[in-house]
Formats: structure tokens, C-alpha cells, sequence
């Protein structure tokens, strides 16, 4: 069942004519399983109340059950009711702030024309001057073309731009990157890798992100081939570091080595292709990835070259069929494919101390609560959940290296050593089934990325 969370909030202003009547009010939201988060008199006089009660609700059905519940409540009307999710993106969450001052005749002469011209001339002399004299070296672009925006699928660039606004302050509070959403009106793979790279000379790095399997793996190698920028793809990349470095933990947790597991990937999409890649790379040995028609195997038809790779490399076991025979004796279970994926008559023919990811957003492959009867430690992608498995703890702190090292391309060693870095950040004696990754709010987690990243720069 799923539970009430902060980022279902509402808040409902209730007109009462009888103050007393307020009990009421807060007995019947209660009642009805909404959790009360706040209460602010609005207006109050003998015989009259009118109040704002702010409460997590679990989605626009409950909510719409609690206005019901309490317009029946007599003597008491509701006057409006808000989704504080929806006011709080109310013209966006992101801005441009200048970094000057602009007060005087002087201070503009120098931020602006005439000054400004100077600053132009030193870069036409020395192109690698833009790096110290504008904002590329702190600039990431957060490009998507709307294909596979979390995992609602194809909804546009319209659609995602709140998404890529949330990646874009993220960047900024997690690791002082100032990163800018460009939405592409296209969905073509020509026109995308075109686009970005009429537009790198703004950017010191570019952060691919929603943008579905294949035609990701096909943009993001031609702009590593003409870029000379580190190109990332955030759901390849950043989820597959924070997914090794969380198994690494979880396998502490249960007691199991990476080289012995059995290892099931639900969806092998832009997320499943990459973390397969990067489990094998670490040393992972048996690998089973499971698609919308079943277990990948090399001879199924029309494989593209990534997932072809990922098919050649993994089911050693050679199992046919579909999820039911791929979890037969599985030991972690990732997924990356859509919500509600995974039942429990998968869980059930798991292995004995197993690890259940469910990392689809918003909603996971399979409610925690379910998960947790099958298998010893289960995480998911959302932040109103513990063991918090998610590519924000990779992305700002990843940027934040590359930039800071002028890095013009992304290696595996990098990766390895950015998700063993994250791993490390939980002590061994603190490691427990609710706690296999820090929290994002950890400010030791950027930090310790960008060192890794930079250290493995070094080793190449
Ligand atoms: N927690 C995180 O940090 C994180 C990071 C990246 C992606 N994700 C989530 O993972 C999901 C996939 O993202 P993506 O970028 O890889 O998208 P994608 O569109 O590239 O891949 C999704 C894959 O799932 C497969 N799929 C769909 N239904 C399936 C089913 N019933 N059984 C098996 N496979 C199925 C699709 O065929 C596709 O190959 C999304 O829900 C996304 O929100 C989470
Ligand atoms: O955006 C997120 O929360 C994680 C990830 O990039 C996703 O697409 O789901
Ligand atoms: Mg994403």
C-alpha cells in the first residue's frame, strides 16, 4: 500500500463555524490516513475559523477522498485546496544570477561594454582563455530530448523541462556546478548531436539525460567522438555508478562476494545497459538481463550493438524464458524498467539473503514493503525512502571533477573508482540493511566523487 509522502502534499483551507469544529477536521484527515504536517490560522474570530491544514497525501485519488470527507463535515466548507508540489514550481525552480555587482556607471563599464570587449579579444587570441574568463569552466548543459523522462516515458520537451530544472539545481546545491536544462524540440539523433554541438562552446561538460535506449548510446558516442568536452549520459552513467556502489555495500550487508552472485537486470535500457557493463567490468559472473520480451540473448532479432554487447557478455547459464526463470535463484535483483514490474511470486524464488533495487521514478518496479518480505536489504530511487539509490549522488560531485581537472572525456576507470568512492563513505561498522548508501544531504559525498574522478584522470 503505498504510503503518504512529502511529495504529495496539499494543503486545504477549511472554513469552520464553530472553532471546536477543528477536531473534527484534523479526526477525519487522520482518520483517512493522511498525515498532518502543519496548521496556520488564517483568519479567527468568536464564532468563526478559517485554517490552512497542510498534510502528505498519497496521490490525487486520496486526496480528492479527503476533500470529500471533510465538505460532509457539518459546519465546515472547504474553500480551496493547493498542491504544494505543483505552487512551488510555479515559474520554475531555477534563475541566473549575476556574480558582479551592477550599482554604478563603473561597475557596468566593466561587467558590459566598454570592458567587456577587452574580454572578448583576450579569448580571440587565446582560445583556451574562455576557461578562466567566462562561465564554461562551471557550465553543464542538461540536454534530453523528452524520450524517457524518469520513467514516464516518451512525454516531450515541454514535459520534461521541470524534470531538467531539478537536475539543473541539484548540480548548483550539490556541487556548485551551474548547469542549464535545453529541452530539444527533436527526437531525431542527426539533429540532437548537431544541436549539442552548436551549442558546446558555452559548456565545460554536457549532461545527457532522459533520452531513451538505443538512439542514447548512438548520441552519446558521436558527441565523445567530436566534443572536446566530457559528454555524460546521466541515467547510463551516474545510475550505474551509484547502483555498484550500493551493491557493493548491500553484498557486505548480506555476506556475499560480487564474483559469486546471481545477478538479474529488469529493463535493459539506457540505466540496465550501463550498469550491466559496469558490474561485468568490476567482475560480476553471472548476469542475467531481462527485457519486455524476456531473458536478452545474443540471438534475438534486432539487437542494437550496446545491447548486443551486454547480450554476448551475460547469461552464462544460457536460462531461457522470461522474469520467473531469470530470478530463480537470484541473489540481487536491479531494476530499471517501469513501475510494478516485479510481484512477489518473482521475489519468492530468490535466493536466501537477497538485495531487491526497484529504481524506476516515481514509482518503483515493486512497492518496498513487498520487497522487504522476499529479500534482506531493498532501496529504491526515491528520496521518502531510506537507502536512497539514485543518480543525484553521482551527477554533481562526477562534474565537479571533470571540471575542476579540465577532463575531455569519461573512462570506466573513472566510473569504478567514483562508485567505490561512494561505497566507502558509509563505514563498515555502519553499514545495516537501511543503510547501504549515504544520503545526498551527506556533504562528503561530492567531494569524495570529484577526488576519485580527478585521481583517476591521474592513473590513466
Ligand atoms: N534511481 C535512479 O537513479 C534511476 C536512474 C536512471 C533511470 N531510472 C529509472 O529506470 C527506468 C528506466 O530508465 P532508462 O533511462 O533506462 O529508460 P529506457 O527507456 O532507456 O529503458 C527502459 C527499459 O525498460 C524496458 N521495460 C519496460 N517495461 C518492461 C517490463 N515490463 N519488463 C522488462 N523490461 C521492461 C524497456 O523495454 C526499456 O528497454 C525509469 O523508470 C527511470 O526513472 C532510475
Ligand atoms: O531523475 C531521477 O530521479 C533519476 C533518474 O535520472 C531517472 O531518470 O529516473
Ligand atoms: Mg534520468
Amino acid at each position: 500500500m503505498p504510503q503518504p509522502s512529502a511529495s504529495f502534499s496539499v494543503t486545504v483551507r477549511v472554513e469552520l463555524d464553530d472553532p471546536r469544529g477543528i477536531a473534527e477536521v484534523t479526526r477525519v484527515l487522520t482518520e483517512r490516513g493522511a498525515v498532518i504536517t502543519a496548521l496556520d490560522t488564517i483568519e479567527s474570530r468568536a464564532g468563526h475559523l478559517v485554517v490552512d491544514v497542510t498534510c502528505n497525501a498519497v496521490d490525487e485519488v486520496h486526496a480528492d477522498e479527503l476533500h470529500k470527507a471533510l465538505d460532509a463535515l457539518e459546519g465546515t466548507r472547504v474553500r480551496a485546496m493547493s498542491d504544494r508540489t505543483l505552487l512551488l514550481h510555479l515559474g520554475g525552480v531555477l534563475q541566473v544570477a549575476s556574480k558582479v555587482p551592477l550599482r554604478t556607471r563603473d561597475d557596468l563599464s566593466m561587467a558590459y561594454t566598454p570592458g567587456v570587449a577587452r574580454v572578448s579579444e583576450a579569448i580571440r587570441n587565446d582560445p583556451a582563455a574562455a576557461r578562466n574568463l567566462t562561465i564554461r569552466r562551471n557550465a553543464v548543459a542538461v540536454v534530453t530530448d523528452g524520450s524517457a523522462v524518469l520513467g514516464l516515458g516518451n512525454i516531450g520537451p515541454a514535459a520534461a523541462l521541470p524534470v531538467m530544472e531539478g537536475k539543473a539545481i541539484l548540480f548548483k546545491r550539490f556541487a556548485d556546478v551551474d548547469a542549464w536544462p535545453l529541452c530539444l524540440a527533436t527526437q531525431d539523433p542527426d539533429e540532437i548531436v548537431r544541436a549539442v554541438e552548436i551549442i558546446a562552446p558555452v559548456f565545460g561538460g554536457i549532461n545527457l539525460e532522459d533520452i531513451a535506449a538505443p538512439r542514447c548510446f548512438e548520441i552519446e558516442r558521436r558527441l565523445r567522438e567530436r566534443l572536446d568536452i566530457p559528454v555524460f549520459h546521466d541515467d547510463q552513467h551516474g545510475t550505474a555508478i551509484v547502483v555498484l556502489a550500493a551493491l557493493l555495500n548491500a553484498l557486505r550487508v548480506v555476506g556475499k562476494r560480487l564474483e559469486d552472485v546471481r545477478i538479474v537486470i529488469v529493463g535493459l535500457g539506457a540505466a540496465g545497459v550501463a550498469i550491466a557493463r559496469l558490474l561485468l567490468a568490476e567482475g560480476v559472473r553471472d548476469l542475467i538481463a531481462v527485457d519486455v520480451d524476456g531473458i536478452v540473448t545474443p540471438d534475438d532479432p534486432g539487437l542494437d550493438p550496446a545491447r548486443r554487447e551486454i547480450a554476448e557478455a551475460s547469461n552464462p547459464r544460457n536460462i531461457r524464458g522470461d522474469l520467473p526463470e531469470a530470478m530463480e535463484g537470484a541473489d540481487a535483483v536491479i531494476g530499471v524498467s517501469r513501475r510494478g514490474v516485479l510481484k512477489a511470486e518473482h521475489l519468492e524464488r530468490m535466493a536466501p539473503r537477497s538485495v531487491v533495487f526497484a529504481l524506476a521514478n516515481p514509482e518503483p518496479e515493486v512497492d518496498p514493503e513487498i520487497a522487504r518480505r522476499f529479500a534482506e536489504v531493498v532501496a529504491t530511487g526515491r528520496s521518502d525512502e531510506p537507502n536512497q539509490i539514485n543518480n543525484v549522488l553521482v551527477f554533481p560531485g562526477f562534474f565537479r571533477g571533470l571540471l575542476d581537472a579540465n577532463a575531455r572525456e569519461i573512462t570506466l576507470a573513472m566510473e569504478r573508482a567514483a562508485a567505490h568512492a561512494l561505497a566507502a563513505i558509509v563505514a563498515p561498522d555502519e553499514l545495516s540493511p537501511a543503510y547501504i548508501v549515504p544520503t545526498v544531504f551527506n556533504p562528503r559525498v561530492a567531494p569524495a566523487i570529484a577526488k576519485a574522478v580527478a585521481g583517476a584522470i591521474t592513473d590513466s
